[in-house]
């Protein structure tokens, strides 16, 4: 695999961004009535605008000729015929198995249906969420459980939370979802106030079932329900595992049939749609649950098999490398303008992140050129009153990607027209910006004298210029929040396809957890530190001594 740098497309596109430099995108407007229906693509419920970009047509031409020149379209293939794409853990990469079509019946890796385990799962899924609210599953005390306690991080966690939060007006029953993942003894302490160990039942999440948070946190809620009473023997009405590693779940006191089967070939990011994502099915019902695995088929279609030119995944992936690569943006923010969608930028963190957070091509020789870029963001409006001052005159370059419904679950007075309005006014002001005569007729507007006006100009001068894209739905159900979800991962996917690397390991997290163990126990024994650092050794003690 050699670095993209070396593809023709990449070459034209550095010597296109130099042409470009002094293109305005309101230019681009205006020489072009059909740019807002040209620049446009939808499928699976989003309809994409995204024309404020600094893109003209050559612009996309180029964009799509590097996607194919990075090989795109057998890249697509493979992950969807189950080739080993995770090279370093030699695995297949196959999240849309978990939401294939109910009319495909096999597909085959490595010898084995992967499709029969999935069904599978589903229909034990589907029993547990049935038990649960229909009472037949009782804790020891013979009650009906009222609590669902997730205990999980990173995939095992925000993808499941992020969905259950984002379907809550589709919450059908009197279950109580709640979610325990930071190892900060804070988190589970203030969930399990809220508890009756009688009515409770913990999911415990992990792929491994090696991660320290998560085991931390099941030990804690299993010490909990004892010491509220619950007899060791009956510890298995209260507890449930989804995990690939069923051994250690047994031996943590798991009943079998209360283990759901997680598999190699998903990433822990690419999860919720397994059964890591029983949380969502519990708040929302298997019904919506299957809705959602529908809307992120859709968008797994769209991607296979839609042209590139108006294939949403390939379209938002190339422009991010046009903006990482040719324009030095460090960062990409995702500013949903819907309350239920307010957690999706950290899922999508993680997913980008994680995935694309790399420094080396698949071959193992190092990258020539940025990868993944910082992945944030919040709900608007509220970030309108915090960081999009950066955004409209910060130094830094920030491609945004503003997400909204057209309606919504809660219409309160004229509160959504507003909602909309400002999110629509910020890519418009992002675009638009403001020049320094406006500045000046607007001060002296405002009865500024000239002393004032000029001195005070120029601070309101917003450079305008800055790209977004604008994705939209009619309103937020389990199928377009599925299918928003699928579209980021394939995003992340066309990315890192295009820097020939490899999306789906993490050996990055890896030795922070090595040497958390090692400060761990030196924290709790008296082991010589003077090998360690000055600073390290500091810290060591500044604990020490505060537990003394
Ligand atoms: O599901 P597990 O095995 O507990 O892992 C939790 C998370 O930890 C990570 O491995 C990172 O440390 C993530 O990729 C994963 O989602």
């Amino acid at each position: 695999m050699s670095s993209p740098t070396q593809l023709p497309a990449w070459k034209a596109l550095a010597q296109h961004q130099q042409e470009m430099s002094n293109t305005k995108m309101t230019d681009l407007f205006a020489n072009d009535q059909n740019r807002a229906e040209s620049f446009k693509a939808s499928a699976a419920g989003w309809s994409l605008d995204y024309s404020k970009n600094r893109a003209t047509n050559d612009t996309m031409n180029l964009l799509l000729q590097l996607v194919e020149q990075a090989g795109m379209s057998d890249a697509i293939q493979g992950m969807f015929n189950g080739d080993h794409i995770n090279n370093t853990e030699d695995r297949s990469v196959l999240h849309v198995a978990l939401r294939a079509s109910k009319a495909q019946d096999s597909l085959m890796v490595d010898g084995v249906n992967v499709l029969d385990e999935v069904r599978s799962t589903i229909s034990q899924m589907e029993t547990f969420v049935e038990q649960l609210h229909s009472g037949a599953w009782k804790g020891y005390t013979n009650k009906n459980i009222t609590d669902v306690v997730s205990i999980g991080i990173g995939g095992s966690y925000l993808g499941p939370k992020v969905v259950t939060e984002a379907l809550t007006p589709y919450k059908q029953n009197a279950i109580k979802v709640h979610f325990v993942a930071n190892i900060d003894g804070s988190d589970i302490t203030e969930k399990l106030k809220l508890l009756n160990a009688e009515t409770t039942v913990f999911i415990v999440s992990s792929k491994s079932f090696g991660t320290l948070e998560t085991l931390y946190n099941a030990n804690a809620a299993r010490a909990w329900c004892i010491e509220q009473g619950v007899p060791d023997a009956d510890i298995k009405k209260h507890f449930a595992a989804v995990s690939s590693n069923v051994e250690k779940a047994v031996a943590f006191g798991m009943a079998e049939e209360n283990i759901f089967p997680m598999w190699d070939w998903v990433g822990g990011r690419y999860s919720l749609w397994s059964a890591i994502g029983l949380p969502i099915a519990v708040a929302v019902g298997m019904d919506n649950f299957y809705e959602l695995l529908d809307g992120a088929h859709a968008m797994d279609e769209h991607f296979r098999t839609a042209p590139f030119n108006e294939n949403l995944p390939v379209i938002m992936g190339a422009l991010g490398v046009w903006y990482s690569n040719f324009h030095n943006a460090q960062s990409h923010a995702l500013i949903p303008y819907d309350h239920y969608l307010r957690a999706m930028p950290a899922h999508i963190q993680q997913l980008d992140m994680e995935s694309n957070g790399k420094t080396n091509l698949l071959d193992g020789s190092g990258v020539e050129t940025d990868t993944g870029p910082i992945i944030w963001g919040g709900a608007g409006t509220n970030g309108q009153h915090a960081y999009h001052q950066l955004l409209h005159q910060g130094t830094r370059l920030v491609p945004v990607d503003f997400i909204a419904p057209l309606k919504t679950h809660n219409p309160v007075a004229d509160h959504h027209a507003q909602l909309f309005a400002n999110c629509v006014s910020q890519a418009q002001a992002l675009m638009v910006g403001k020049s320094l005569e406006q500045a000046k007729e607007e001060l002296r507007s405002a009865g500024a004298n000239e002393t004032d006006v000029e001195a005070i100009a120029p601070h309101k001068v917003i450079q305008g210029n800055r790209p977004s894209n604008t994705l939209l739905t009619e309103q937020l159900t389990p199928f377009t929040t599925g299918s928003l979800i699928a579209l980021y991962e394939h995003r992340t996917f066309v990315q890192g396809t295009i820097w020939g690397i490899n999306s789906f390991d993490q050996w990055g997290v890896e030795l922070g957890k090595v040497l958390g163990t090692d400060i761990y126990h030196r924290l709790v024994s008296d082991t010589d530190n003077r090998s360690l650092d000055a600073s390290t050794q500091a810290l060591i003690s500044a604990f020490k001594n505060a537990q003394a």
